[in-house]
């Protein structure tokens, strides 16, 4: 049965409300039902309303309890860095997520979640990374090659990005060629998407016998039927020189019981990686595509420095540092639409943030996508501009302003990995061709677990060479 995803009511301590500690400000309870209608249908709006009306720590009433969201820099840095002891993965977000992701690294708690973090933690060293940039710019190579790219033909950018981001991060990390399982993935993982997102707002979708449960559990055993015949793939042609990190998770041994992983839990790390390495990274190229079509004059820029530093050529690792404008890009647009736009923890013991008293067992929220505007730390924040990346500008901004793969020890294992690789598509395949929307097409994002074009994104690619 799938656990019940009201939030534990949270206690707070005598000797806090002695000291006179006030809980955040917040909505008041009977507005409850409200507040959950309206954080389901449109989270962004509501949340930057509520940190415009009640500051950096609110506290808002919902239909599963009470939620404790934390707007400012040094709130978030206190959960993810300074006292992350105290908040671990837990509550309404991650019960959902565990659906399919199971107890690997991204839900995981405790000793086993740092045993298996410095185990994988090796496969994303920097010279690794360095090793697989040939592997990601083949990638967009291929994918140029296979798509066929026709003005005339417009072509769901999310999809494709998806789709390549999902052949790249497997075939780096576990040897797998994903190509006869791209489409599968893609419609079962955003069924799973979509559904866990509702279930995050309507206790009692997945607690009963609903067609959503249904059909989540469907597109789950989908997904975990790909992951295990890739692993049984690899245990039946392994030849003994493969150096990837599925080998290393299949040889890892308990230095006290000698016992290798179960084979769950290697399922639940597997499916975990897969699904973050690539579901994120897809959305954020989709966005630098949208703004890149939206923005001609950075557009422009972008691509004089591809041709000043490129020729023509195709793009290798040791090119990035000399195309910092195209990170700059990516770095700014994650800002406007962090594909992660929301996380959650639970807070195991009482605590203080910003001058309010966090209760015992709080579950707490922390948004990229509201952090990301706060009016003062980002001058504009709603203008796309990735000058603010430049380091002159970017020097004595608050660390925890941008927080696009969160920080501290739960940090994203993943963020030089997604950010070599995303730089190299986009200077694979901006030389070459320019996106752009359908006239009239409306882009709306669409916060589920991560941040999506609702509907996908059409646009039309155009070759360079014929504008
Ligand atoms: C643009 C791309 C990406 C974004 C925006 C992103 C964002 C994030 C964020 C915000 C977290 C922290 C969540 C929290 O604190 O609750 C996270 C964790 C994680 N990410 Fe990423 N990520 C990206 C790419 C990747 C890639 C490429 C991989 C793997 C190949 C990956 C694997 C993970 C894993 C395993 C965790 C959990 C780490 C832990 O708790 O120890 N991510 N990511």
């Amino acid at each position: 049965m799938f656990p019940s995803i009201v939030t534990p009511q949270p206690t707070t301590s005598r000797a806090s409300q002695a000291k006179g500690i006030k809980h955040p400000p917040g909505p008041p309870w009977p507005t409850a039902l409200w507040n959950t209608i309206k954080f389901g249908q449109d989270p962004l709006s509501f949340a930057r309303e509520l940190r415009e009306r009640y500051g950096d720590v609110v506290t808002l009433q919902t239909m599963m309890g009470p939620w404790t969201l934390v707007f400012h820099p040094d709130g978030v840095r206190h959960v993810v860095q300074e006292n992350h002891q105290n908040y671990r993965k837990g509550g309404p977000s991650d019960q959902v997520l565990r659906v399919t992701l199971g107890n690997g690294l991204l839900t995981n708690n405790g000793e086993s979640w740092l045993t298996q973090r410095r185990l994988i933690q090796p496969a994303f060293h920097r010279s690794r990374i360095a090793g697989f940039g040939q592997l990601m710019t083949e990638g967009a190579t291929a994918w140029l090659e296979e798509t066929q790219l026709d003005a005339s033909d417009p072509l769901d950018v999310f999809q494709q990005m998806s789709g390549l981001t999902l052949t790249i991060v497997c075939k780096a990390l576990f040897g797998a060629d994903m190509l006869p399982y791209k489409q599968r993935v893609f419609e079962a993982l955003g069924t799973a998407i979509r559904l866990e997102a509702q279930a995050f707002y309507m206790p009692g979708l997945l607690s009963l016998p609903t067609p959503q449960r249904h059909d989540l559990y469907k597109a789950r055993d989908a997904l975990y039927a790909v992951v295990d015949e890739l692993i049984a793939g690899r245990k039946a042609r392994a030849t003994g020189s493969e150096n990837d990190l599925l080998t290393m998770l299949l040889e890892a041994r308990d230095a006290e019981t000698g016992l290798g992983m179960n084979d769950l839990q290697l399922r639940d790390e597997v499916i975990t990686l897969m699904v973050a390495g690539h579901e994120t990274t897809s959305g954020a190229l989709t966005w630098t595509l949208l703004l890149l079509s939206q923005h001609p004059e950075i557009d422009a820029r972008l691509r004089e420095a591809y041709t000043r530093v490129l020729s023509g050529r195709a793009v290798t690792i040791e090119d990035l540092p000399q195309l910092t404008f195209g990170r700059m890009v990516l770095e700014e647009s994650m800002r406007l639409y962090p594909p992660a736009w929301v996380f959650g923890r639970q807070a195991l013991a009482e605590d203080e943030i910003g001058g309010y008293r966090i209760a015992k067992g709080a579950f707490v929220l922390l948004f990229p996508a509201v952090t990301h505007r706060h009016p003062d730390f980002w001058e504009q924040p709603d203008v796309f501009d990735p000058e603010r990346f430049a380091p002159e500008r970017a020097t004595g901004r608050h660390r925890f302003a941008y927080i696009p793969f969160g920080g501290g020890p739960r940090g994203c294992i993943g963020n030089q990995f997604a950010l070599t690789e995303a730089q190299l598509i986009l200077a694979t395949i901006l030389p070459r061709y320019q996106f752009r929307l359908l006239p009239g097409a409306k882009v709306i994002p669409e916060p589920l677990i991560t941040l999506r074009p609702r509907g996908g994104l059409r646009m039309t690619a155009h070759r360079q060479d014929e504008l």
